[in-house]
């Protein structure tokens, strides 16, 4: 009996899917959907999200100045309080009410709900209140998922004292996969995957990445992306997509499976 049990849990596929700040607005319940029905078809989900429209309206609202530097937002000591209200408070409930209303049974979850993600000041000096993971504790993603529920995690991390941090969602994204061993990451953007000279690449490795972000091809908000993209392959997730709300963009692979029909 433990080994069937065992040899069924190994056969399910386990998924993290980041929905981006950037396209979270406009998803509808026909998008959600398509997740009910992976979740039917027997694949494991976790949700992460960021929402940096959302905090950059807020900001503004507030009159809170902040900027990006690679990528990642400069956050004040008065921005993160926005950061933490506008994703916990804001963005990751309408995002579980989507989700429940598409018949998914998902719960909203952050860095603090048992030690979920432990984060250290990346460098405070440059960046400010921003995490760098230090830990992320699965046992609590077990428990949902071995129940059917659809863990929804807002990229906020605290560190060790209970002060938020603030995390690019992509990183948590990719940190998230790893730490569960997922067998597939997808980053859900505006964008229909990479672009390069006005064309959409389906299929891309990590040393065409390198060449692409130092010809800065792929910039800003792509970089985090990419890069967890890379750090998830390194470990052996075997796949990784950055695609857009109709599920359709890049996949970025170790090898090229196309060198036949290229060469
Ligand atoms: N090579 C590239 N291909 C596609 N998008 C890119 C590229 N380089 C930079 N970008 C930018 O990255 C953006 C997506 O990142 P971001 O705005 O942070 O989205 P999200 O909120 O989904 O994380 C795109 O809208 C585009 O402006
Ligand atoms: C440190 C850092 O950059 N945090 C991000 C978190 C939100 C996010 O990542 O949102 P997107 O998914 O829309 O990019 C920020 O403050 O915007």
């Amino acid at each position: 009996m433990t080994t069937c049990k065992s040899m069924h849990h190994t056969a399910r596929k386990r998924m993290v899917i980041k929905l981006g700040g950037s396209t979270l607005e406009g998803l509808n319940k026909a998008f959600f959907e398509n997740f009910k029905k992976l979740q039917d078809s027997g694949v494991e989900l976790i949700i992460t999200h960021g929402g940096g429209p959302a905090i950059n309206r807020e900001l503004a609202a507030q009159g809170v100045e902040s900027h990006a530097l690679n990528g990642i937002r400069v956050t004040s000591e008065l921005a993160i309080e926005i950061v933490q209200s506008t994703l916990i408070g804001k963005v990751n409930p309408t995002l579980v009410h989507q989700l429940t209303t598409a018949g998914i049974m998902a719960v909203g979850l952050n860095g603090f709900d048992n030690h979920l993600i432990v984060a250290n000041f990346l460098d405070k000096d440059v960046y400010g209140f921003v995490g760098e993971v230090q830990s992320v504790n699965t046992t609590l993603l077990e428990v949902l998922i071995n129940a059917g529920i659809v863990p929804v995690v807002a990229c906020v991390g605290a560190d060790e004292d209970g002060q938020a941090l603030n995390i690019n969602g992509d990183t948590v994204a990719s940190e998230i996969a790893l730490a569960v061993n997922a067998d597939s990451l997808l980053l859900v953007t505006d964008v229909a995957g990479i672009r390069i000279e006005d064309e959409y690449q389906t299929e891309v490795t990590p040393s065409l990445i390198a060449q692409w972000i130092e010809q800065g091809h792929i910039y800003g908000g792509m970089i985090p992306k990419v890069q967890g993209a890379i750090d998830c392959l390194d470990a052996g997730i075997p796949s990784v997509q950055i695609v857009g709300d109709h599920l359709l963009g890049t996949t970025i692979k170790t090898s090229s499976s196309k060198s036949l029909s290229s060469l």
